[in-house]
């Protein structure tokens, strides 16, 4: 079967080609804003384009039988949302519609796509499920929830099938140490941490020591990026047996960490003590927001395999082999 992954040069884009490749063709569409070249597998097809370009998607349709679309590519920096809305709903929502059109157009009818967990806002409860409310606080998750509904309109007007899957904070690299994350400039906390131990980044600004946190801090779920690029696969396989159609899972491990107790993990793992300055909040960040993913595992059976600290390890291997 061949796949299209639209944004399979960023960063769980890169890491679920791997997990497609061998069993799957993948034609890859990125225009590299915020992914890498070197992050391609060298047995995909790769199309240098913009999602928003109806031409590059007709000769993509033309020339591929494309079974189905996983589709990765947008911008997702929920502080720069809040700065620069309009970026985020041309890119997220706009290109993303002339993506949609295309598929319908050409008769491709399953689709898998990349939402968040900043599309539930301010949480009433301390683990989020999928039926919670989704008032999204900011324009990226506002931008990732419009798409949301975009797709229960398309599949209730077309033959068009979907899964949402909800990632919560996606963090570490994959086991070869071949891919990880690399964004220019880098904002994910893990990364800018291991940078700042290995030297690259004079310190760490933790953004926000007055949240309703046991110590002050944000609390975020943070899920291995291969454990995320293995729903992906079980989601598209439900899909094609016609098991699953239009559903919605959250993927988080379902506890939460705040940023002094990343900020010491990672300390752990690099055997180095960390630089920190405790600054503002950051625009836009909700207290705690923690996954529960039970629902994909009743009905899927995913599970992730790795817990923080594997993640950490495994994104240290990566920034050390960057150097
Ligand atoms: N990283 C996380 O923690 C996280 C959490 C929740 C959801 N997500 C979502 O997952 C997806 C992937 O995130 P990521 O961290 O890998 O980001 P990323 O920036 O590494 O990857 C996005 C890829 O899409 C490409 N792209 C963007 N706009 C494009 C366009 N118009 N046409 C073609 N290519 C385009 C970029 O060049 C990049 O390669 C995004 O949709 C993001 O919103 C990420
Ligand atoms: O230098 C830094 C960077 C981050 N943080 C904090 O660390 C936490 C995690 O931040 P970050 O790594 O930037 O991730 P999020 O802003 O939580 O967003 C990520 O996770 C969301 C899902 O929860 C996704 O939707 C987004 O695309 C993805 O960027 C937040 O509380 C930040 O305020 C700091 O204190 N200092």
């Amino acid at each position: 079967m061949k796949i299209l992954v639209c944004g399979g040069a960023g960063y769980i884009g890169s890491h679920t080609v791997k997990e497609l490749i061998g069993n799957h063709e993948v034609v890859v569409l990125d225009n590299l804003t915020t992914g890498n070249s070197f992050l391609l597998d060298s047995e995909v097809i790769f199309e240098e384009g913009n999602l928003g370009d109806g031409a590059i998607l007709d000769k993509i349709f033309t020339e591929h039988a494309i079974d189905a679309v996983f589709h990765f590519a947008a911008n997702s920096l929920v502080g720069e949302s809040v700065r620069d809305p309009l970026k985020y709903y041309g890119n997220n929502v706009g290109a993303t519609i002339v993506l949609l059109q295309k598929m319908i157009e050409h008769g491709v009818d399953k689709f898998i796509f990349s939402s968040t967990a900043a599309t539930y806002g301010i949480p009433d409860s301390k683990i989020i499920t999928e039926e919670m409310p989704s008032t999204p606080i900011n324009p990226y998750g506002r931008s990732k929830r419009m798409v949301e509904e975009i797709l229960a309109d398309i599949s209730r007007a077309h033959q068009f099938k979907y899964v949402v899957l909800r990632y919560f904070n996606a963090a570490g690299a994959h086991a070869s140490g071949e891919i990880g994350e690399s964004h220019d400039p880098e904002t994910h906390l893990i990364p800018i941490i291991l940078q700042h131990l290995l030297g690259q980044r004079e310190n760490i600004a933790v953004f926000g020591t007055d949240y309703d946190t046991p110590d002050g801090t944000c609390i975020r779920d943070y899920i291995h990026v291969t454990d995320l690029a293995k729903a992906h696969i079980l989601a598209y396989e439900a899909l094609r047996k016609g098991s699953i159609s239009n559903e919605v899972f959250n993927l988080g491990n379902g506890t939460g960490h705040s940023v002094k107790e990343v900020i010491g993990v990672c300390e752990k793992v690099a055997g180095k003590s960390a630089r920190v300055e405790y600054g503002e909040r950051r625009e836009g960040d909700p207290a705690i927001l923690v996954a529960s993913s039970g629902k994909i595992g009743r009905l899927l059976g995913w599970k992730p395999d790795y817990g923080l600290e594997e993640i950490i390890e495994s994104a240290w291997i990566w920034h050390k082999g960057r150097i």
